[in-house]
């Protein structure tokens, strides 16, 4: 097990491969998913003035229990008239400001109005500033409503928005190149010949970065043949910052990926990590490129892409946290004692506890498939029983 790296080490060592790529300034509409390249200050203050968050009527809380004459009408994209005087109200509508003089808002299902005169039907407000959104409560003018290295979620796109901001700055798209390598490999839905399987790690890795801001360059399955390897790796890594291969990693005749990456002039750093499914894993780059060799079981290669590929992409993206969260969940069914490798195990939810599901061979893709987490465990871990709490990516 000695020289198998520790998944930690590992994933330091891959970011270390390659710089955050460059930053250009994108539109809202293509920023989400990235990574802020700067801390975002607030251009205005939000709310701009204490506004109305409820239809009714802008008062002096200590007029109540009224009655009171309304004096004006304030809409939401206006300005109040004028202030308000001892026992006078505002008609006020959601997101209009308080007229001068106002504290509270009385909600018009609380009140009954005949023509200027408005009077208490309901228990009106239960406090001096209630229904109020205070100005700046939200952010003011200056303040940093973003941070750098921050994913741009929906809601911080919205943020940004809100906080005056038509573009952002963001690192450019990752170029990630996908090679698959295997004789025995046929196109999705292409007719089968002899000892041929349909290739599935490509589309699954395609669909698995197909919320992440890659430009995706799929290539199509290479033969196990030494020079063959080679071109294609070179060719495939022109212009990628990311090439990812699968297939081939291992220690069998036919496992040439290695091999063909020193022969195009290769630096691997490192191969074979502590985990399972992934053992066979390799980082390097090729010239301006960054070289993920993932192994080519299925099962393997979808864990390895969610614990080096996408933390990479998110790496050179410029994210504060490139690595997948893990969370705490009860265990519904008994666990084995765990080997020397850190395990990642498929599993489902049920009830809110997390049971492992029966088929745990990497090559086990329907059970990959139907599994909502992978539960994590740690080397040489004791048998866990049902109610322990347990580390879980989830992966559904
Ligand atoms: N003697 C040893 N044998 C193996 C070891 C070892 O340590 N000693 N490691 C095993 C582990 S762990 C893994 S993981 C696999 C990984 O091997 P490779 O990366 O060389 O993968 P291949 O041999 O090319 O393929 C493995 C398996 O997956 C199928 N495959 C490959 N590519 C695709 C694809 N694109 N789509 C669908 N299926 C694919 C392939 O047909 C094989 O069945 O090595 C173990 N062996
Ligand atoms: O480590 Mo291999 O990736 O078990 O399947």
């Amino acid at each position: 097990m000695s020289d198998l790296l520790p998944l930690d080490e590992a994933q330091a060592r891959l970011f270390a491969l390659a710089e955050p790529l460059p930053v250009e300034q994108a539109p809202l509409g293509e920023a989400a998913g990235r990574w802020l390249a700067a801390d975002i200050p607030a251009c205005v203050d939000h709310p701009f003035a204490d506004l109305s968050a409820m239809d009714g009527y802008a008062i002096r809380f200590g007029d109540r229990p009224g009655p009171w004459t309304v004096v004006q009408d304030i809409a939401a994209g206006t300005m109040p008239a004028c202030a308000i005087g001892p026992g006078e109200a505002a008609r006020i509508f959601t997101g209009a400001p308080l007229p001068a003089g106002a504290d509270t808002i009385l909600v018009q299902e609380d009140a009954a109005r005949d023509g200027d005169a408005l009077r208490l039907t309901g228990d009106g407000p239960p406090a001096k500033g209630a229904h109020v959104r205070r100005k700046g409560a939200n952010f003011t003018t200056g303040a940093t409503v973003l941070g750098a290295g921050e994913r741009l979620t929906p809601a911080r796109i919205g943020l940004a928005a809100m906080a005056g901001h038509a573009v952002l700055p963001v690192r450019r798209r990752a170029r990630v190149a996908i090679l698959s390598t295997g004789d025995e490999l046929a196109l999705a839905g292409a007719p089968l010949g002899p000892g041929q399987i349909h290739e599935s790690n490509a589309p699954m890795l395609a669909a698995l970065l197909a919320a992440e801001p890659a430009h995706l360059q799929c290539h199509a399955p290479v033969r196990d043949d030494l020079d063959l390897i080679q071109r294609s790796l070179i060719q495939a890594a022109a212009g990628a910052d990311i090439l990812v291969t699968t297939g081939g990693a291992s220690v069998g005749d036919h496992d040439l990926v290695r091999p063909a990456l020193e022969a195009a002039g290769a630096r691997i750093d490192f191969w074979r990590v502590a985990m399972k499914p992934g053992k066979p894993l390799m980082a390097g780059r090729l010239g301006d490129c960054v070289v993920l060799g993932l192994p080519g079981n299925p099962v393997s290669a979808f864990v390895t892409a969610l614990l080096f590929l996408r933390p990479l992409i998110a790496a050179l993206g410029g994210a504060a946290d490139p690595l997948p969260r893990t969370v705490r969940l009860p265990l519904g069914a008994p666990v084995a004692a765990n080997g020397p490798r850190l395990d990642f195990l498929r599993a489902a939810i049920v009830d809110g506890t997390v049971r492992p599901l029966a088929a745990q061979d990497s090559g086990a893709l329907p059970a990959l498939a139907h599994a909502d987490v992978l539960l994590v465990r740690q080397p040489h871990a004791p048998a866990a029983e049902p109610g322990m709490f347990a580390d879980v990516l989830i992966i559904a």
